[in-house]
């Protein structure tokens, strides 16, 4: 299958200083991608930089083979939509308001959203399930509503590629469940998702491929279970840890050995 989005040998940073170089990868259709790498090594950079927000200070980003460097920030928007870690817009605008602001990359200059944009809207909160919050404004919600919320933009945004910066990171059990049955059925629709998490057991929930942004610029990415592997964790993260599976074949991550006793017997 021809990827809808390509990185080749791509160099991310600020101001021209580099923060990490050398990322080869290509999103397909119908497939999520988890993103992983240690606090600050440059995930949510590469984000901003295939979102077209931070130019690549080197290498190519190409959407259906086409440079992003010769796109404009709206036709990248047609193709990538972005569900932050949080919302951070006025905490005043109804929840529908939010969500049709996802279909803006689709409007003319000083175009406002009509009949159809509004109906997409509310076919993403529908999908949602959260189609009764369509009132509410953004402060009257809860963390886990507002994180649908953000995910319903990105659907009305109607591209074929999502990218969900850490999108359980302040989500409940149950809701960070729901969430990541929402990945799958996205992935199931034929989006492409690229998903950054923390949690080694979310990737292999959600995930057909895992990219990691190691330390030393080491840039890695295959299918789950080649890279996901104890010792890579444990160079990755620096703890002792093992992978396990339980009786149903779920994979967990266990600390090990045994943290010490804190007091020991005299
Ligand atoms: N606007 C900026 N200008 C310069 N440096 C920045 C800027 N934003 C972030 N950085 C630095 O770039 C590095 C990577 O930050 P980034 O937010 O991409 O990391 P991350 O992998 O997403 O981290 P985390 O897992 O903690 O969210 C950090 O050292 C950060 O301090």
């Amino acid at each position: 299958m021809t990827a809808c989005l390509s990185l080749r040998n791509v160099a991310i940073g600020y101001d021209g200083v580099t923060l990490f170089d050398g990322i080869d990868l290509d999103l397909t259709g119908g497939s999520t991608t988890c993103l992983m790498g240690p606090n600050g090594v440059g995930k949510t950079t590469l984000f901003k930089t295939i979102l077209g927000l931070l130019p690549p200070l080197r290498g190519q980003i190409l959407i259906g083979g086409r440079d992003i460097t010769t796109m404009r920030r709206e036709q990248i928007a047609r193709h990538i939509a972005l569900v932050p870690q949080a919302y951070q817009g006025d905490p005043s605008h109804t929840v529908i308001d939010i969500v049709v602001m996802g279909r803006t990359a689709r409007l003319g200059l000083f175009e406002t959203p009509g009949r159809n944009d509004m109906a997409a809207a509310r076919r993403a909160l529908d999908a949602l399930g959260i189609a009764g919050l369509a009132d509410r404004t953004a402060d009257r919600i809860s963390g886990g509503q507002r994180q649908l919320m953000l995910i319903a933009r990105a659907l009305a945004q109607d591209t074929d590629i999502i990218v969900m910066d850490e999108p359980t990171a302040s989500l409940d059990i149950g809701n960070r469940l729901a969430l990541l049955d929402q990945v799958r059925a996205l992935a199931a629709r034929g989006l492409s998702l690229l998903v950054s998490t923390h949690e080694p057991e979310q990737a292999f929930a959600i995930a057909d491929r895992v990219a990691v942004l190691g330390r030393m610029q080491r840039f890695e990415v295959g299918a789950v279970d080649d890279i996901l592997t104890a010792p890579r964790l444990r160079s990755l993260y620096g703890v002792e840890l093992c992978l396990e599976s339980t009786p149903s074949g779920r994979r967990v991550v266990t600390r090990s050995p045994a943290p010490p006793q804190a007091v020991s017997e005299v």
